[in-house]
């Protein structure tokens, strides 16, 4: 039998993490694959038995599955369904190790499931895993197997030859043997020179930042650093670090070591090296190593079946059937799918469209599973664009209850219509504040999720420019965000709520500033919440303590996750449960509400102009041209067409009061029209006489004095105000 070889990781199962092996730090460095468009076939990682067992299972299940005759044409996608290991029976296991608030989410989901497509289904496609797991192994081997089996199987021999090895071989056709040895050697060397160099070209290298000269990378040639030595180097570091008394060069210290490997690792991975610094902290030299390594290859295509329009089953069924090969994401979700290779584009699929499901990664189902919204609550997704853990929570409610979804982005909020409408959501209304405006914008919600702007530093696969454009700045500018936001996240919960009363807390950062500092500060300001079971089932803790900080030992509630060890991305959820009342005094030390304003607005500038940049790295951005254009448009805000409703509103409130609004109208009108004040022209501010420039409003002939960026939203307040007092 052939040795079988680990499984890339796009086609490892995220979820709970296997033992690390020391095989994988020797692992090369590769580029990612692409996210957009059909996903290529990718190079199936020699695990032999599960490709030979699946395949004999095929023809069989591809036929059960599609519910028809097996005709010539429908053979090749059959071949297709047979060379994956689909397996749906987890759907109906149960989830009871899940505590507390996740069982509920189980339920809601294992609902999702009850109306299958029937027991013949069922039954098919579970005797179809068993005849996968007890297939014969000689069954048409050569045809199952991949190319990387193929020559290990066959050996070095020829690649006509079949095995029956040396004796077979004579004088002549060793010498010709020999030749294609040589050829076939040089041919790879050839490769091996090309990967090196194209490796190179991969790395944000600049050979002269390279201080190889007293080593033997500084041989090689001035176009690229030896990668090869640098890796080897990484490796001998990380291992005489992982057993230093044993390992060390005595003239050597724990800190010269540590410059030197990060100095390779900046050099190797691209990072910079504040950055690279930050993260080695956070574990051992060998685990930040995985770290590092898992950061250079993408994480698997995964999707979100949207309970709300399908069962998963059956979306799993509709999408084998147009080429994609997929399997349940982890015993730990009952509605993601991992998907292997698509023959179509899976942001254009008819079932895409329909809204059957959202192209969302697997860490990011986690914060809404620790949330675990229940029917008929009002919820409050406080940063919610572009929508995947909104409608994710729209699902899991069944579209009862209410839930407010704020993004302080305009133009993303777009996005976040679009899905709504396209996922079927009912239940939610969209908002466009800053996250910082809540509770004065609205409180008392049962729950809030804050899935916070971040730094990204998860989702580098994603995203490698993280690798570079994150300064110290970044890390003091994020967190003080976070807190803020947090703290409000806090105040807009109702404490008495009978079924609610938490707050998640998530990010697709993995440093502490941005997590367990954040929370840590969230429990100083705020002693009428504290840190419950997030419920999920794998996860590792967060840190109670970290270099020289110490944090309360409740946070070994919150669970940390990372693509070298779950093979999702780099993600943190926090679970709070609110038992009181927020102090005033606590509200008071946020600020007067002014302050509160102003901070909100700036905020709130900001989130318009970083996007992106901001962290969110959730969904995989599929979506055609036309496709977001017309998102952009349908879900586009209109003042113009806004203004009709508010007037349309305020003579409904005038006529139910019994006022004329004819007879007001003149007034009511202008208050909701702020005028542009012309430069120079005089006007009253509390009595006094002004001058005012050309960037000031005036409402009802009185100046509004703000300052730069609140103008706007300060007009705003006092044109509400102002239309009130008319009424
Ligand atoms: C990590 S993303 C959210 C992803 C979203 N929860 C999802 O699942 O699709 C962070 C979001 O925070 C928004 N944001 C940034 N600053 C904000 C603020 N002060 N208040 C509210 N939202 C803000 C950004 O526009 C961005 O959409």
């Amino acid at each position: 039998m052939a040795p079988s070889k680990p499984l890339s990781r796009r086609m490892q199962k995220q979820g709970p993490p296997e033992p690390l092996n020391e095989g994988f730090f020797g692992k090369k460095r590769k580029s990612a694959a692409p996210t957009n468009g059909a996903i290529k076939k990718q190079k199936k990682g020699g695990n032999a038995p599960a490709v030979k067992a699946v395949a004999n299972g095929g023809p069989k299940h591809a036929a059960n599955s599609a519910g028809k005759k097996s005709t010539k044409g429908d053979f090749k996608t059959q071949q297709k369904i047979a060379k994956q290991p689909l397996s749906l029976e987890e759907d109906e296991d149960d989830v009871s190790d899940l505590s507390g608030d996740a069982i509920d989410d189980a339920d809601v989901m294992e609902d999702g499931l009850s109306g299958l497509a029937g027991a013949d289904l069922d039954d098919a496609l579970d005797s179809d895993a068993e005849d996968f797991a007890d297939a014969p192994s000689d069954l048409e081997e050569e045809d199952l197997l991949d190319e990387d089996q193929d020559v290990v199987q066959k050996g070095v021999w020829s690649e006509d030859d079949d095995s029956d090895g040396e004796e077979a071989l004579t004088a002549a056709n060793i010498a010709g043997l020999s030749q294609k040895l040589d050829a076939r050697r040089a041919e790879e060397e050839e490769d091996a020179e090309q990967e090196l160099a194209d490796d190179a070209l991969q790395t944000n290298i600049a050979p002269a930042d390279l201080d190889l000269s007293d080593d033997e990378a500084g041989k090689t040639s001035s176009l690229a650093p030896d990668l090869q030595l640098l890796r080897t180097r990484i490796t001998e570091a990380v291992r005489v670090l992982s057993n230093f008394k044993e390992l060390r060069d005595p003239t050597r210290s724990r800190a010269d070591y540590t410059q030197a490997v990060l100095k390779d690792i900046v050099a190797y991975y691209g990072y910079s090296p504040f950055l690279a610094e930050k993260l080695f902290g956070l574990f051992t030299p060998q685990e930040a190593l995985a770290f590092f390594d898992a950061n250079e290859t993408p994480r698997p295509m995964v999707l979100r079946t949207n309970t709300l329009r399908t069962h998963r089953r059956d979306l799993a069924h509709v999408l084998i059937n147009r080429g994609v090969s997929l399997e349940p994401v982890g015993k730990w979700s009952k509605v993601g799918l991992q998907i292997f290779e698509s023959q179509v584009p899976l942001g254009a699929t008819p079932e895409y469209l329909a809204g059957h499901y959202i192209l969302q990664a697997a860490s990011s189902f986690l914060p809404v599973m620790a949330l675990a919204p229940q029917e008929h609550e009002r919820v409050l997704d406080m940063a919610a664009a572009p929508g995947g853990k909104t409608t994710h929570m729209a699902a899991l409610m069944k579209n009862t209850g209410c839930i407010f979804a704020n993004d302080a982005s305009k133009d993303r909020a777009k996005g976040l219509i679009g899905n709504i409408h396209r996922l079927g959501v009912k239940n939610t209304i969209v908002c466009n504040y800053s996250a910082q405006e809540f509770p004065r914008v609205m409180g008392g919600f049962d729950r809030v999720l804050l899935d916070a702007p971040c730094s990204g530093t998860g989702v580098i696969a994603k995203d490698p420019s993280v690798k570079t454009n994150k300064t110290p700045d970044d890390f003091l500018r994020l967190p003080h965000l976070q807190k803020q936001l947090l703290l409000s996240a806090i105040d807009s919960v109702d404490h008495a709520s009978k079924t609610g009363g938490y707050i998640v807390y998530s990010t697709c950062s993995v440093t502490v500033e941005e997590n367990e500092q954040v929370v840590q500060y969230a429990l100083n300001q705020r002693p009428n919440v504290r840190l419950v079971s997030t419920g999920l089932v794998f996860g590792k803790e967060g840190f109670t303590r970290y270099q020289s900080k110490r944090f309360h030992p409740s946070l070994k509630e919150t669970r940390r996750y990372y693509p070298h060890a779950f093979n999702v991305d780099g993600f943190f959820v926090a679970k709070f449960k609110k038992f009181g009342p927020t102090g005033a005094t606590a509200v008071k030390a946020q600020g007067t509400p002014a302050e509160v304003a102003r901070l909100a607005t700036n905020s709130k500038a900001d989130a318009e102009a970083e996007g992106v940049a901001n962290g969110d790295h959730d969904e995989v951005p599929e979506n055609s041209d036309e496709e977001v254009a017309e998102e952009t448009e349908f879900g586009g805000f209109d003042e113009d067409e806004d203004q009709v409703y508010i007037e349309r509103s305020l003579k409904k409130t005038m006529r139910r009061k019994g006022i004329d609004f004819r007879a007001t109208k003149s007034k009511a009108v202008k208050a909701l029209h702020p005028e542009r004040v012309t430069n120079g022209e005089t006007v009253k501010v509390n009595g006094v006489v002004e001058k005012a420039t050309e960037d000031d409003v005036k409402v009802n002939g009185k100046k509004v004095v703000v300052d730069g960026s609140s103008k706007v939203n300060e007009a705003k307040k006092e044109k509400k105000k102002s239309a009130k007092k008319a009424v």
